[in-house]
């Protein structure tokens, strides 16, 4: 498999967002995207989605197998159940969904107790983890998550994390966060992108999902917080 590459810069108005920037995602391996809000990283999360965005890429996407994108916004369908919105990929494509999975990523999602309730009776928590249960039954090579744990308590939090990592070993994944903590324990690769452009950053040894108060997470997170302040006071 090839790597998913974008290229070039994006112009929002006329106005470009940030210098021309190569972002590659190697097959397999879980990238973490970081940037101050409005630099444009959900923007580059739509464009590798194939999604039309407020402006144009001058450049182009390459190598892109079929996705999955969680969105920030959970975008439950309201009329439908929190099992059925889980199963909206299938759904839609007139499948059956796989029933044993599907009761397995709500049970482990926390979700089990919820599975017949409709979005507007749960916690802005349990609509994410929702949405988090259909990217995950979607069970495509390139999987984009857009702050996918935002909206989650320090506990669940940390299952959310382990249940995503489980579940997409082996696919290419994307997540945009602004948890340096996240990225320390999820990444095989760390970008950061700033109005100066995009770089990589050190990620920390042994595989991900690496323990929370792991000393090579803990280092990373410090590392990753002065760059994001020194990059915000530049
Ligand atoms: N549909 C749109 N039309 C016009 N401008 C847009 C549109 N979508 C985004 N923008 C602008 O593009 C810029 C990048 O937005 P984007 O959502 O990609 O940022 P972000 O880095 O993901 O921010 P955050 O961390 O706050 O989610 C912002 O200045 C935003 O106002």
């Amino acid at each position: 498999m090839r790597p998913v590459v974008l290229s070039g810069q994006v112009r929002i108005d006329g106005q470009a967002l940030f210098p021309p920037i190569r972002l590659e995602l190697p097959p397999g391996q879980w990238t973490s995207l970081l940037g101050p809000s409005g630099v444009g990283k959900s923007t580059l999360l739509r464009l590798i989605a194939g999604l039309p965005i407020g402006g144009s890429l001058a450049g182009r996407v390459e190598n892109r197998p079929p996705v999955a994108l969680m969105a920030q916004d959970p975008g439950l369908l309201p009329w439908l159940t929190t099992r059925q919105n889980a199963a909206l990929g299938p759904r839609l494509r007139g499948q059956a969904a796989d029933a044993a999975r599907l009761d397995s990523i709500l049970a482990r999602a926390g979700l089990a107790d919820h599975a017949a309730k409709y979005p507007a009776a749960l916690s802005g928590g349990q609509r994410q983890r929702v949405a988090l249960a259909r990217t995950l039954m979607e069970d495509r090579p390139l999987v984009l998550l857009d702050e996918p744990f935002s909206a989650l308590d320090a506990r669940m939090r940390l299952a959310m994390q382990d249940l995503a990592a489980g579940l997409l070993i082996g696919r290419t994944v994307l997540m945009v966060t602004h948890d340096p903590a996240e990225a320390a324990r999820l990444s095989d690769r760390i970008c950061l992108l700033t109005e100066a452009g995009l770089t990589t950053e050190p990620t920390p040894a042994g595989p991900p999902p690496r323990a929370p108060s792991d000393p090579g997470v803990l280092a990373c997170q410090g590392a990753l917080l002065t760059r994001l302040t020194q990059e915000a006071a530049a």
